[in-house]
């Protein structure tokens, strides 16, 4: 497809890392080559890309700090690589809060690419989010009554998008819905582009099939706004009959890796995972936000114990049950409490790097933006899928698995460690 010099197909912004980690994977799977960077980046791009993927940590700021982040990454993915079209990527399950950040930053993208309206589509089937008649579902359950309703940092509280996405912006906010999808792709064009200008369509979508028909829709639009999954079926009709690129991932010698599992996530999926990896043996060190207070002689403190044992298998975890992280914010507040567990898993992975870790399977989109923070990692090549949306990653000499918290198996810490020891084809 593209080359050095030549205009990138996708420029993506990305509300957290592991987002960006997801959108890229999923990018990759039509034959894409996908570039991640790591903060609002600066400069030429070196490599050569099709799309580029700008990972922030912006879901959980405030409101104008992560329109200020956001638009500078959009002026650069624009003005230095001529991206084609934007795209903001947020959660599948709409993290998000009354004050924003969806609607503030899709308003300001829309700004910046010239956008008269842009579609919001977070359906990812295929990780069982799906949205019918504006309504987002979680496996079989609607987004206020799945686990979501116990997130840590944003409680989703009510699964009605249009209703959700109006508290956070003034301008109209549509639905194309599931019936309008089934008819045709024209019959979708003219719908959005019917919609008043400045609308926002939050579009419904249960399978791939009508992502595709959505991104066929909207393919010519400087700005589409979603979930990876949408991302992906841009990326499918851009790259139809194009031949697959080769990335630039390369695995660690099996010899020299050293794997170090870090869970910050709260979500029901990661605390399965944890109590699995427990289970099938991992050397498993808890850590509390009350202690983290001072986080370089814990980290101090964890890794001399991990270094006093002989088992490989090694996880840091924070991961609790919702009353005890409740109980826990109610002491230290929501944002203290976070921030702390976050800092600490920073410095971990610093000190961690530095006594010889190579490779960190990091659970939670904030505790792993705060961890590559941490690493100062600032580019990353994406390697191959471990489970949907989420792949192994390489930078800065290290080897990184980026979680969303409800992403994976409940086996997958063992899963992702020996997939990179055993060197499965890239
Ligand atoms: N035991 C705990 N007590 C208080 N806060 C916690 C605890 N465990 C994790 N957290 C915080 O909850 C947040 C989880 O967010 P994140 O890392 O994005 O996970 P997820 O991807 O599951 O949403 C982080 O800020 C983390 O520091
Ligand atoms: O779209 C998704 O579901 C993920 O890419 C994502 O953003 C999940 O967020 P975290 O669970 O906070 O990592």
């Amino acid at each position: 497809m593209t080359g050095q010099g030549d205009q990138i197909e996708i420029g993506a912004i990305a509300d957290d890392f592991t987002g960006a980690c997801d959108l890229a994977v999923m990018l990759r799977r039509s034959g894409m080559r996908v570039a991640l960077r790591v903060g609002v980046p600066e400069g030429a791009l070196r490599e050569r890309a099709d799309a580029v993927v700008v990972a922030l940590k912006t879901r959980n700021i405030a409101p104008d700090l992560a329109v200020a982040e956001s638009c500078e990454a959009a002026r650069w993915l624009r003005d230095h690589l001529g991206a084609k079209r934007l795209f903001f990527k947020y959660c599948s399950t709409f993290d998000s809060t009354d004050a924003g950040n969806i609607g503030p930053v899709s308003d300001a993208l829309m700004q910046e690419a010239g956008a008269k309206r842009a579609i919001a589509a977070p359906a990812f089937p295929e990780n069982g989010r799906r949205v019918f008649m504006g309504h987002l579902f979680v496996g079989d359950r609607l987004l206020s009554e799945s686990s979501m309703a116990q997130h840590p940092l944003t409680p989703m509280h009510d699964p009605d998008l249009v209703r959700v996405l109006s508290r956070q912006r003034s301008a109209p906010v549509g639905l194309i819905d599931k019936t309008c999808i089934d008819l045709d792709v024209d019959t979708v064009r003219a719908s959005y582009q019917g919609a008043e200008a400045g609308t926002i369509v939050i579009c419904d979508a249960v399978s791939d099939g009508d992502l595709d028909t959505l991104a066929q829709a909207v393919l010519a639009e400087p700005l589409v706004t979603g979930g990876s999954a949408i991302g992906a079926a841009l990326a499918r009709q851009i790259m139809a009959g194009c031949r697959a690129q080769r990335d630039a991932f390369t695995r660690p010698d099996p010899a020299q890796m050293r794997a170090l599992v870090l869970s910050g996530s709260g979500s029901e999926m990661t605390r399965a995972q944890v109590s699995q990896a427990i289970a099938a043996g991992y050397e498993a060190v808890k850590v509390g936000a009350a202690e983290a207070g001072q986080p370089e002689a814990l980290a101090t403190q964890v890794l001399d114990q991990l270094a006093a044992c002989s088992n490989p298998r090694q996880l840091v975890y924070a991961t609790d049950r919702p009353e005890q992280v409740k109980a826990v914010q109610a002491v230290l507040g929501r944002e203290e409490a976070g921030a702390r567990l976050e800092t600490f898993f920073a410095i971990l992975a610093q000190q961690a790097a530095a006594r010889g870790y190579n490779a960190f399977v990091v659970a939670g989109g904030e505790t792993s933006g705060a961890v590559v923070r941490g690493l100062g990692v600032q580019e990353l090549a994406i390697g191959p899928e471990i489970a949907p949306g989420v792949p192994w990653a390489q930078g800065g000499g290290l080897w990184l698995a980026l979680k969303s918290g409800n992403f994976g198996q409940a086996d997958f810490f063992e899963t992702a460690v020996s997939m990179l020891e055993q060197g499965e084809p890239a």
